[in-house]
């Protein structure tokens, strides 16, 4: 068994008359600690997937198993703690408040956490010591992903979900973001998942899972993952 283990896991969407199967007996395991990337076109079914791991939406069938628990399980109340602990989300556009700080930003996360790192020493961690009095608009897209970044991990979870977090980002910045994200997840010990269409970061990833048309198409375990600064995209 995996830290991670999704099993036969389907989601089914209605779109006027037609039923668009999302997540087709997604199945697949991810080790505590690894660094998974998920790999697949528009519309493969990646955002679906890390929103039913992330507790944000649920499973039609199957099971998403995180640490034990399954979370196609969970009562409204535990989806909402285990959102609330267990997961740190990184969104392609950063999702920060806009009339909060940076630090503010990171202490509203760790508010709801009950074992939070300090918002100023993570913010300090990602390169922002100087900039964690500014508001989002007074920062570039890679210094608003690095306060996405250390208001995720300030909460110390379980698990890293990564819908694209380079996708808005320029490549220089993209890599800088990539490998915070990826030391991150290393320090502090997160199984991270990072979905993405971008098939140039498959050689970072401890292991990656291939989707297509809702489904899993197949999964890689990389023995030797490549340092970032040397993949090209
Ligand atoms: N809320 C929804 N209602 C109806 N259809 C949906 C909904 N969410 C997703 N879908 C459909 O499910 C399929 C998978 O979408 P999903 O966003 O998971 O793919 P993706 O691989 O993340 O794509 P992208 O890289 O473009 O974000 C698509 O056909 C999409 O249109």
């Amino acid at each position: 068994m995996g830290f991670i283990d999704v099993v036969d896991e389907c989601k089914r969407y209605r779109s006027g008359s037609q039923l668009v199967e999302a997540n087709d007996h997604v199945t697949f395991s991810v080790e505590q600690g690894e660094f998974a990337i998920v790999l697949g076109p528009s519309g493969a079914g990646k955002s679906t997937l890390l929103n039913i791991l992330g507790g944000m939406d649920t499973c039609d069938e199957g099971s998403a198993i995180v640490d034990g628990r399954n979370i196609a399980d969970l009562s409204a109340r535990e989806l909402t703690r285990y959102r609330r602990t267990d997961v740190g989300f990184v969104f392609q556009f950063y999702n920060l408040v806009p009339n909060l700080t940076a630090r503010e930003n990171v202490e509203l996360a760790s508010e709801i956490a009950p074992r939070a790192l300090d918002a100023a020493e993570v913010l300090g961690m990602v390169g922002l010591e100087a900039r964690m009095d500014n508001l989002p608009a007074q920062l570039s897209g890679g210094e608003q992903q690095r306060v996405a970044i250390a208001r995720a991990v300030a909460k110390r979870p379980k698990v890293l979900l990564c819908d694209e977090p380079t996708g808005a980002l320029d490549d220089r910045t993209g890599k800088q973001i990539l490998k915070l994200l990826h030391d991150m997840s290393r320090l502090h010990g997160a199984t991270t998942v990072v979905v993405t269409h971008n098939s140039a970061l498959a050689a970072i990833a401890d292991r990656v899972v291939h989707m297509r048309d809702g489904r899993v198409v197949g999964v890689e375990r990389n023995a030797c993952p490549r340092p970032i600064d040397e993949i090209e995209w």
